[in-house]
């Protein structure tokens, strides 16, 4: 460290010296993750979390896939999490979409002949729909669990997109309200994971913040129709964070040959964190499109 220069710490204060990290193209350290398998990877999974949250909330998917042999990899997005940057707070949802390009390339670079696919949670989703827009030829599938694709009527309300769009020039920081725990799952325990979670951002979205969602959303609009690469949805009828009708519009516009939609009744947001029964199928159904797609078991408790 060169004389008086202070190390740079991350938001929790740790230096980044300790945390694995990249820095993105606005000289930020991103806080990365990367799961390994014990054997030598077989593909390359990258996960995208969604909005407050971080990618430490996605241990779990990441194991199943690391059984798999999948060498996984997320990292927090700018303003979340143990990253730089203002909490939720963003000028250009296109900056998102760079910082995972960014990522992508550094994976490639390291792992040049593996197969790679993503997963995106919510704005997630959106964030991985435009980031494999951008480079189709680099995936070889894509999952989304409950992916942003059109605003929830319940939790972007007209009134909100109307005030959000409005208030933008005047009270950019104005609070839209805070995400409701209870519109995550219906798993208790989930629920007061996220609740009592500190690395996850409880505070109210911005108006801007709001704003750039709305403006993600166009975005997907646009890019549906020229989508082709293989996906896998998952969406819970009930839930009120972000539209099932999404869901249902991008499986019905995308021109994808191998496309799939899975349905949860009843069930609420964040799929891969509900009641056992879903979490558990939703991993089944995982497990089993990724075998189909890379032909063959390759797990390493094959017998
Ligand atoms: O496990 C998880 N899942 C999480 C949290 O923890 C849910 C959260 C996440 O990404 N979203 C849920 C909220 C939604 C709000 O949307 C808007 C609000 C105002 C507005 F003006 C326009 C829009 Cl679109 C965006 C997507 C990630």
């Amino acid at each position: 460290m060169p004389e008086g220069s202070t190390p740079a710490l991350s938001p929790q204060g740790v230096p980044y010296a300790e945390l694995s990290h990249y820095i993105n193209a606005d000289g930020q350290h991103i806080f990365s993750r990367y799961w390994k398998p014990s054997g030598s990877p077989r593909a390359l999974m990258f996960i995208v979390h969604g909005a407050g949250e971080h990618c430490c909330r996605y241990d779990d998917l990441a194991q199943i896939l690391t059984a798999l042999n999948f060498l996984v990899f997320s990292h927090d997005h700018v303003g979340h999490g143990q990253s730089e940057g203002e909490r939720m707070t963003i000028h250009d949802f296109h900056i998102f979409v760079r910082d995972n390009i960014q990522h992508l390339d550094l994976m490639k670079k390291q792992y040049p002949d593996l197969p790679i696919f993503m997963c995106g949670h919510s704005m997630g989703g959106a964030i991985a729909i435009l980031t494999v827009d951008e480079r189709p030829d680099d995936f070889s599938g894509l999952i989304l669990i409950s992916p942003l694709v059109l605003p929830s009527p319940q939790s972007a309300t007209s009134f909100k997109v109307f005030a959000a769009k409005l208030l933008n020039y005047v009270l950019p920081n104005l609070s839209l309200g805070s995400i409701d725990p209870s519109f995550v799952s219906r798993n208790k325990k989930e629920i007061e994971a996220y609740t009592t979670d500190p690395l996850v951002y409880h505070g109210g979205m911005k108006v801007s913040f709001g704003v750039q969602l709305l403006n993600a959303t166009s975005r997907v609009e646009k890019a549906l129709p020229l989508f082709k690469v293989p996906v896998l949805l998952f969406h819970g009828t009930l839930d009120k964070l972000c539209d099932i009708r999404g869901s249902h519009v991008m499986i019905d516009t995308i021109q994808s040959e191998e496309k799939t939609l899975k349905v949860y009744e009843g069930a609420f947001h964040a799929l891969h964190k509900e009641l056992p029964e879903v979490t558990s199928s939703v991993f089944q159904e995982i497990e089993s499109w990724l075998q189909q797609k890379l032909g063959g078991t390759g797990s390493s408790n094959m017998v």
